[in-house]
């Protein structure tokens, strides 16, 4: 860990609401951006480079900024199916286990009990000490290597599985943690609670994404509040918490998702994909300026 910039928790008070996903995109995303965090300055001149030189391995490896996802939702664990990786068996070497990288030029490292069950139809029913342990492992053994960010995506509420990477982190700064709702009281109501577990433990709170804000057409592309909207940027005001921005319900994102596509490389001109790029652009800012 001790090469890791930056971590991140993407936390939120219900299941379902989108917290793996927008884990995901804002990997992607990070990745595909060709920015490094935290003022190195060849990320200027990746960007003076033509996109087919950018993406050549040697420009990645010099210039792309590293991305890490640890994916701590030990009971449904999500973003190995997401970022289509299948389950590739983990190694060891001499530092640690090796994360699993989702490209050839390593820019996107993975760990996630997903890659260390032997069925993927296993259930782990564990109680909490078990639970704390194996998160242990995940931050102090896996050889992250160097790393611009590290998005740590946990399971909803705040339970064992947050209060073992808190505690794991503790000779490790956490950056602060990214709060996943819904426009819906219902959701928005459980995100309070997590702003308090953030206020108790001492984790600052990034911002609050707005998932599922809205729902784009696939036919004309328009976006309709079939939901409801605002709800997270209301809360935000209220709660005197950072809005990062609205993600709307986008057919074309659940397809990518469910086909492990990368979303950010097929639909750079959506407007899904703008929405995910401001909201990185105001958590990059954030994460300097802290
Ligand atoms: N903005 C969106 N547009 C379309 N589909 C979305 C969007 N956000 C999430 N989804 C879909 O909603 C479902 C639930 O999302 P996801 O698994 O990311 O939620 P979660 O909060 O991580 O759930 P859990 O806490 O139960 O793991 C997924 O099928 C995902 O593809």
């Amino acid at each position: 860990m001790s090469q890791v910039k930056h971590v991140v928790l993407v936390l939120s008070g219900k299941g379902g609401v989108g917290k793996s996903t927008i884990t995901t995109e804002l990997a992607l995303a990070l990745r595909h951006s060709g920015k490094k965090v935290s003022g190195h300055s060849l990320c200027g001149l990746a960007l003076c480079f033509p996109p087919c030189l950018r993406q050549s391995q040697r420009l990645t490896t010099l210039c792309g900024p590293q991305v890490g996802v640890l994916d701590v939702d030990l009971c449904g664990p999500s973003i190995p199916r997401m970022l289509s990786v299948g389950r590739p068996d983990v190694h060891q070497c001499d530092s640690g286990w090796v994360p699993v990288y989702t490209d050839a030029q390593k820019t996107l490292a993975l760990m996630s009990i997903g890659f260390l069950l032997d069925d993927p139809d296993d259930a782990v029913v564990w109680r909490g000490p078990k639970k704390t342990a194996l998160i242990g492992q995940f931050v102090s053994d896996v050889a992250w290597g160097e790393l611009d960010v590290l998005l740590v995506d946990t399971p909803p509420g705040t339970s064992d599985e947050h209060l073992a990477v808190l505690e794991n982190l503790k000779k490790h700064r956490v950056d602060g943690a990214i709060l996943v709702t819904t426009p819906q009281a219902v959701s928005t109501g459980d995100v309070r609670r997590e702003i308090t577990f953030c206020k108790r433990t001492g984790v600052r709170i990034l911002g609050i994404v707005e998932n599922m804000s809205g729902f784009v057409c696939p036919h004309c592309s328009e976006c309709s509040n079939i939901f409801s909207k605002g709800g997270g940027e209301e809360l935000a005001k209220l709660t005197g918490s950072e809005f990062l921005g609205c993600v709307p319900l986008d057919p074309l994102l659940s397809a990518s998702i469910e086909e492990g596509k990368d979303f950010t490389q097929s639909f750079p001109d959506s407007a899904t994909f703008s929405a995910i790029s401001s909201i990185l652009h105001t958590l990059l800012k954030s994460l300097e300026t802290d």
